[in-house]
């Protein structure tokens, strides 16, 4: 397992080759299992909420997915060293690329057996906020059997489907990849997660 910043240091470069990445160890695995155990307790005791789409803030049928958004004033150790790893990669990512990102959200996710996220692009069109999208995955022994693949549609018109294992961390750029997330037989727990630039078109 690599946990050293020559891992950063080769994510900055493909990201800013191909515009995707996969990195396979953000964490060490006694982190990604807190964190894997705190979402599924949160879910458990139904803590979670419908996911939410644009600005209309209507649930849809597009997403199915339960989500609770991080935040300083509720955070767990567990998300706080999930946020310090992610902010040092954004700071890496900022020294290499010079993207200018200022911070990150996050939330945890879990998607219940048989629900997905329909084709879309994270860059929603009225903010240009996000400019990197970060998936971290928290599913100890996940097969290829038990669905739920990231479809990654790519610009040659090829796609890859990337598995939720836990410990993986999947990087692309919001503007420029569609992409899905496909229905999976048991219960899908990730942190969802994205790097902002300062808004240039007024919007807050
Ligand atoms: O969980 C994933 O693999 C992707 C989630 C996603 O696309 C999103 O939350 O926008
Ligand atoms: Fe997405």
């Amino acid at each position: 397992m690599n946990l050293s910043h020559d891992e950063f240091h080769v994510a900055a470069r493909t990201l800013a080759a191909d515009g995707w990445y996969v990195l396979a160890h953000l964490m060490h695995p006694g982190q990604t299992r807190a964190l894997a155990d705190e979402c599924a307790a949160m879910h458990g005791a139904d803590a979670l909420s419908l996911a939410r789409i644009g600005a209309a803030r209507t649930v849809s049928l597009l997403r199915g997915d339960r989500i609770h958004w991080f935040s300083t004033s509720t955070e767990s150790a567990a998300q706080r060293a999930f946020i310090d790893r992610m902010n040092a990669l954004r700071i890496a990512l900022n020294h290499e690329l010079m993207l200018g990102l200022v911070d990150c959200e996050s939330h945890y996710a879990v998607y219940p057996p048989g629900t997905g996220y329909a084709r879309h692009l994270d860059r929603i069109h009225d903010d240009d906020a996000r400019v990197v999208s970060a998936v971290y995955y928290l599913n100890e022994a996940w097969r290829e059997s038990d669905g739920g693949a990231l479809r990654l549609y790519l610009d040659d018109g090829s796609h890859r489907n990337i598995l939720p294992q836990a410990g993986r961390l999947v990087l692309f750029l919001s503007a420029q990849f569609e992409h899905e997330v496909l229905p999976a037989t048991r219960n899908r727990l990730s942190i969802a997660c994205w790097m902002h630039q300062q808004r240039m078109n007024g919007r807050r």
